[in-house]
């Protein structure tokens, strides 16, 4: 059997922008023939500075919205991305993360009922296996027991992302798409955050596909890169062939342009806890 979880080939999405009083109508091409495969228990991270087109692909991954044309496996079922919309069997295998938690959290839902919502909707579980699983999965990322019954609001950022990663995993998806997960947080927070993604995804053997701007992430989270380019993947290979060797001009000043002392901030830091 294949080991491929997610395979994109060819993507392209075009946005007709309408013109206005100064204006004329042009058509944005934000993601230009991409195509990418991730084996299961891996990470794809994709790379590139604001407008490359990253979000859009990660919309299209998770059918929030719809290509232009190219196809997409997952799990190696061919998924019709014409049109948005996840049947109830992809809701369950592919889950998104975005940056800010907060704005898809219900300020009036306490967690617990956050984390059984997923278990509710698409499960016949009853009430009480619902309460016992989310509890399992709140301490499973990182939170006490007893912040299952406190809201949205009571929670700092790096806690709230932790919400999401544990809303994200109560239906054991196979693919979790993370769209700048860690860039809001502060820097100790986003090492604390990026081990427990690393701790998951070994514990469930889950494939991320990881949206980021930040080098010093992507170095430490990938197994894959590719890097975007005004829609385009301009540079695609295993981390370690990316980074000691890039090809592509924009791939060197990009990295040129990278600080490094975050990397070395980041694994001194997970250092520290392994040990
Ligand atoms: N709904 C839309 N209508 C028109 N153009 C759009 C739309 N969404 C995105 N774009 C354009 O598509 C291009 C890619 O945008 P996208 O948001 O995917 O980039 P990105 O790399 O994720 O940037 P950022 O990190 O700032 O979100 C940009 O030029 C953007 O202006």
């Amino acid at each position: 059997m294949s080991n491929i979880v997610l395979q994109g080939k060819n993507i392209t999405r075009d946005y007709h922008v309408r013109g206005g009083l100064f204006t004329k109508a042009r058509t944005v091409h934000a993601v230009k023939g991409v195509s990418f495969s991730v084996e299961k228990g891996k990470t794809l991270a994709i790379v590139g500075e604001s407008g490359c087109g990253k979000s859009t692909l990660a919309r299209i991954i998770t059918l929030i919205d719809p290509a232009t044309s190219g196809e997409l496996f997952i799990d190696g079922q061919q998924i019709d991305i014409s049109k948005a919309g996840l049947t109830p069997e992809l809701r369950r295998k592919v889950q998104i993360i975005f940056q800010n938690p907060y704005g898809s959290l219900n300020p009036r839902q306490k967690i617990g009922d956050v984390l059984g919502e997923p278990l509710l909707i698409n499960t016949d579980k009853s009430a009480g296996e619902r309460r016992d699983l989310a509890m399992k999965m709140l301490l499973k990322v990182g939170l006490e027991a007893k912040h299952f019954n406190r809201y949205p609001h009571m929670f700092s950022g790096g806690q709230r992302q932790r919400i999401a990663i544990a809303r994200a995993l109560m239906l054991n998806p196979s693919l979790l798409v993370l769209d700048e997960p860690v860039s809001a947080l502060d820097l100790s927070v986003q090492a604390q955050v990026l081990n427990l993604l690393a701790d998951l995804q070994d514990e469930f053997n889950l494939t991320y596909v990881f949206i980021s701007h930040d080098l010093s992430v992507v170095r430490y989270i990938a197994d894959e890169v590719m890097v975007m380019y005004f829609g385009e993947a301009v540079e695609y290979g295993s981390r370690d062939e990316v980074f000691s060797n890039p090809q592509h001009s924009y791939t060197k000043t990009l990295f040129a342009a990278t600080p490094r002392a975050d990397v070395a901030s980041i694994k001194a830091r997970l250092a520290r806890k392994a040990a």
